[in-house]
């Protein structure tokens, strides 16, 4: 793909060594001894062979000298996509995980969410949650933040300023009665949804972007879905929402909505079902709303963590990618307890060997499969595929440089060095120690690069 008599292409970066990605065709390439070189927009200009260096340096115009060699356990792979994280909810993560969602919700969620109001405190709070999921190799972060707009904007300013690609939504919630000081009118939904909208493009920050979030059904009136439906129309974005995860929910949501035929109908009724729409759980839609997905191109983020922490149940993955619908993984905090996106992978495959003991015949997910979807297969549920999710020219260069046997990490190395072992062991045992540096949209994010007070 790469043109090779592109004058104006000028590189910022070349990298040799191991590249681990996934395609549309195959969950897993290797491509060992290659050269990756990355222009100044941040974007992959080639990937080829390494021996192609001496024509790729004149083509390109950079010298094999300013070229960066990867060490024997390194390698690079594309960056982790976390479909579905509560930036709010990290204030209190690792805790609180005791009783089922909606009495989780009424107990620990609202109470602490109507704190950020207080700017000074999610100033605190969102610096920690985007530096620490970088830390861990989240690229790409789709947040739900509160109902607070302004400091809902804080989040994406402080996405921004440490490089994180995200999408960040001011959360809309007009029929919620359990708690005092959290809760909003239809009116100032609405308003404050168009506020924040207009003010976050108006910082035209180039990888953070505003996502329309209905909480959930549950939770917002037929007239607020209806509106934020035709507000995700205007503006073309992104929206994104919670659907079929517990019993319980989908119980209430059948009497709230009782001319809907199913969950998903209700969101399809007020046209929040699009190829922008991302539906965190899903855990317990049928065949027939997996189709409405397929239809409308709208994706699923699974989030293991948070399903067996919150005892909400299991998704079958297999049946989901069986129905093609696009599907990200994510760490859901606060109901999921980590905010790395390597817990999201281990336990989507534990998930998946659950089901296998309910179900010897259940065809277990393998590990490659489950390193796309933390990766492309995100990419692709956000609908950002045309931008990051692998290493293609013409794509932003979003990528952990990975050392598994990083001085002092978790991963003692005994002989094995072929790449495929050293993945497997990276998503199995690894941890940030292994993850030496991130790049997003070409820029080195990580380590980060001013001191910061936090
Ligand atoms: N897991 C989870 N489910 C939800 N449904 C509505 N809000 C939430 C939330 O904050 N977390
Ligand atoms: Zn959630």
């Amino acid at each position: 793909m790469a043109n090779s008599n592109r004058p104006t292409t000028k590189i910022a970066n070349v990298y040799r060594g191991t590249f681990i990605h996934s395609t549309q065709q195959t969950a897993l390439q290797i491509l060992e001894d290659e050269l990756l070189g990355v222009d100044t927009d941040g974007k992959i200009a080639f990937i080829e062979r390494g021996a192609e260096l001496d024509r790729l340096s004149r083509t390109f115009g950079f010298s094999p000298t300013e070229v960066t060699q990867l060490a024997q356990h390194e390698f690079f792979m594309p960056g982790l996509v976390d479909t579905h994280i509560h930036a709010p909810q990290y204030s209190y993560i690792g805790t609180a995980l005791d009783m089922p969602l909606l009495q989780w919700l009424n107990t620990y969620t609202f109470p602490m969410e109507s704190h950020f109001k207080d700017l000074k405190f999610a100033h605190s709070v969102y610096s920690k949650v985007v530096k620490r999921t970088l830390r861990n190799g989240t690229t790409t972060a789709c947040y739900f933040a509160t109902i607070h707009t302004d400091a809902s904007l804080l989040l994406g300013q402080i996405a921004n300023d440490f490089g994180q690609r995200a999408l960040v939504g001011k959360v809309c919630m007009d029929r919620n009665d359990s708690v005092k000081h959290y809760k909003e009118t239809n009116q100032e939904s609405q308003e404050e949804t168009c506020r924040f909208i207009a003010e976050l493009l108006n910082k035209k920050y180039p990888l953070v972007r505003p996502v329309v979030t209905p909480r959930f059904a549950l939770y917002c009136t037929a007239a607020l879905l209806g509106q934020l439906g035709t507000i995700a129309k205007d503006n073309n974005l992104h929206i994104q929402s919670h659907i079929g995860e517990t019993v319980e929910d989908i119980k209430l949501v059948q009497e709230l909505f009782p001319e809907s035929e199913s969950y998903t109908d209700v969101y399809l009724k007020h046209n929040l079902l699009t190829d922008k729409t991302v539906m965190a759980h899903g855990c317990y839609l049928s065949d027939e709303e997996l189709v409405l997905f397929r239809k409308t191109g709208a994706s699923l983020s699974h989030c293991p963590n948070s399903n067996i922490s919150l005892c909400s149940g299991m998704l079958d993955v297999r049946n989901v990618l069986k129905h093609k619908v696009k599907l990200g993984l994510g760490t859901d905090v606060a109901g999921g307890y980590s905010a790395s996106m390597l817990d999201a992978v281990r336990r989507t495959l534990d998930t998946s060997k659950v089901l296998t003991i309910q179900n010897p015949e259940y065809d277990t997910l393998n590990f490659e499969e489950v390193f796309r979807l933390a990766t492309l297969g995100g990419s692709q549920a956000l609908s950002l595929d045309g931008q990051t999710g692998n290493f293609e020219v013409g794509k932003d260069f979003d990528a952990l440089r990975v050392n598994v046997a990083a001085p002092g990490g978790p991963i003692d190395l005994v002989q094995c060095k072929e790449p495929k072992i050293l993945l497997e062991k990276f998503l199995n045992l690894g941890d940030d120690r292994n993850i030496v540096e991130v790049f997003v949209a070409g820029r080195k994010v990580v380590p980060f690069a001013e001191p910061t007070t936090e």
